[in-house]
């Protein structure tokens, strides 16, 4: 028999592909009306007899290991399984660990005998803005189901124990993103890489070469100056972070959808952290800051491919130009990135980014990255250019 498609996401509080089109509007705001924490289960739900279930301690140089081997082996790969996620250590800390977190929220699946570690599913807390609603929501992310255990409805369980956990701390709504299509996408985002070591994207076969093109003219297609063209431009420092919430802060008020960024919030996730995130900012008058880029480190696992075995790769993170054009301050980006020996730089059709995607030489990716709230519902779709949110 044909299996319901979502018959797990059918009885989640989204928005349905169902939704009637005929029917009123229904009223914007969280789907479920409001729960009382006592009221919520106290019990885990049930894993299967052989799995038990675990919290991971992060700052345990043991436990991080065991979250980074599990994802680096088998997260999220690209439509053709030749590249696979490398979230490093440092990153997966960082990601997990901001201001307000709990390990609570970091749950894990272990098999009760081996105590391999073969599922996880995280949650860190945000504020989120959704229009003019600022709520308190939980940031989703690193679901993953080792590959031996998979389409075994492993994953309806973990997102309803970390959906329970969330409850259990007064928070009843999410983001997340995904690239594949659930019900239902609150944005859908394409992705496009800027080649910076073409010659390596061609020889693990990221990049072809255009048919046209000899691999010495696509390297000068790509070829990028040596020092950044915005003067003054330098990495970010402690003392910068009251004037880039500033900056940030009223930067993200256009967006629809955008975090609201405490200076401890903006202090974790900007301040420069080797192989994590890399942050540059121009000064302005009297301590101000006018012009912020920043992208963070994300490698990718090149499968199979004996010579190169990894993909060093920069993604587009927050980016406000006001003294200097959009354009020439992610170009900047582009030559830091290059210094830092990045093989491409990667970013999100989101926040202003499609104005300098094609002048910068940006090539559209092969896939989207959709975006979701949980137990909130918003009646239109929004466009790309109205997300200012970046999920790791
Ligand atoms: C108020 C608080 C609320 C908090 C919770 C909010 C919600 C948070 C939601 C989570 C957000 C995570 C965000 C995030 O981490 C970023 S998206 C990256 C997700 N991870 C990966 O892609 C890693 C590789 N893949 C896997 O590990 C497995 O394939 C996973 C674990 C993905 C599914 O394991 P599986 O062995 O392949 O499949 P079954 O166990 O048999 O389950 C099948 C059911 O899972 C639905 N499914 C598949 N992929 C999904 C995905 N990416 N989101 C949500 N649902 C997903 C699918 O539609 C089906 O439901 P349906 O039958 O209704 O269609
Ligand atoms: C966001 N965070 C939840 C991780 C995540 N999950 N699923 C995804 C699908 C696309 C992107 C993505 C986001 C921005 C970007 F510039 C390129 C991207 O993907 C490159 C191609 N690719 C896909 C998978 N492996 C490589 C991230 C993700």
């Amino acid at each position: 028999a044909a299996k319901a498609a979502h018959a797990f996401w059918e009885t989640q509080p989204v928005t349905q592909f169902s939704a009637e089109r005929s029917a009123p509007e229904l009223p914007e705001g969280a789907i479920q009306p409001p729960q009382k924490v006592e009221d919520v289960r106290q019990e885990p739900y049930k894993l299967p007899s052989a799995y038990e279930w675990c919290t991971c301690d992060v700052n345990d140089a043991q436990e991080i290991v065991e979250v980074y081997t599990l994802l680096t082996n088998n997260y999220v790969e690209d439509d053709d399984n030749m590249f696979r996620f490398d979230y490093s250590k440092e990153f997966l800390r960082w990601a997990l660990k901001l201001p307000g977190y709990t390990s609570q929220w970091h749950i894990g699946v272990r098999a009760k005998t081996s105590k391999k570690l073969v599922a996880f599913i995280s949650g860190v807390p945000a504020r989120i803005r959704v229009q003019s609603a600022v709520v308190r929501m939980a940031e989703i992310n690193f679901l993953c189901v080792h590959k031996k255990l998979r389409s075994k409805r492993l994953a309806p369980v973990l997102i309803r124990e970390i959906t329970r956990r969330v409850h259990l701390r007064d928070t009843w709504q999410a983001v997340y993103t995904a690239g594949v299509v659930l019900p239902k996408p609150l944005a859908t985002c394409r992705y496009w890489h800027r080649s910076l070591n073409p010659k390596k994207l061609i020889d693990v076969g990221f990049s072809r070469l255009a048919r046209n093109m000899t691999m010495a003219r696509t390297i000068k297609l790509y070829k990028l100056p040596e020092q950044p063209l915005s003067p003054g431009i330098r990495p970010m420092h402690p003392a910068d972070v009251p004037a880039v919430t500033a900056l940030v802060t009223t930067y993200l008020q256009q967006f629809a959808i955008a975090p609201v960024l405490s200076e401890e919030e903006i202090a974790h996730l900007l301040l420069p952290a080797a192989g994590v995130v890399s942050s540059y900012v121009i000064g302005g008058e009297g301590g101000r800051v006018s012009d912020l880029c920043s992208f963070y480190t994300l490698p990718s696992s090149i499968i199979g491919n004996p010579e190169h075995s990894t993909l060093k790769a920069a993604y587009s993170f927050y980016n406000v130009a006001t003294s200097v054009p959009l354009e020439q301050l992610m170009t900047d980006a582009l030559i830091l990135a290059k210094q830092d020996d990045f093989d491409v730089f990667n970013a999100l059709d989101i926040q202003h980014n499609e104005a300098f995607l094609k002048d910068l030489k940006f090539g559209p990716g092969d896939g989207f990255l959709h975006y979701y709230l949980y137990n909130w519902r918003l009646n239109k779709e929004l466009q790309p250019r109205q997300v200012g949110l970046v999920m790791l």
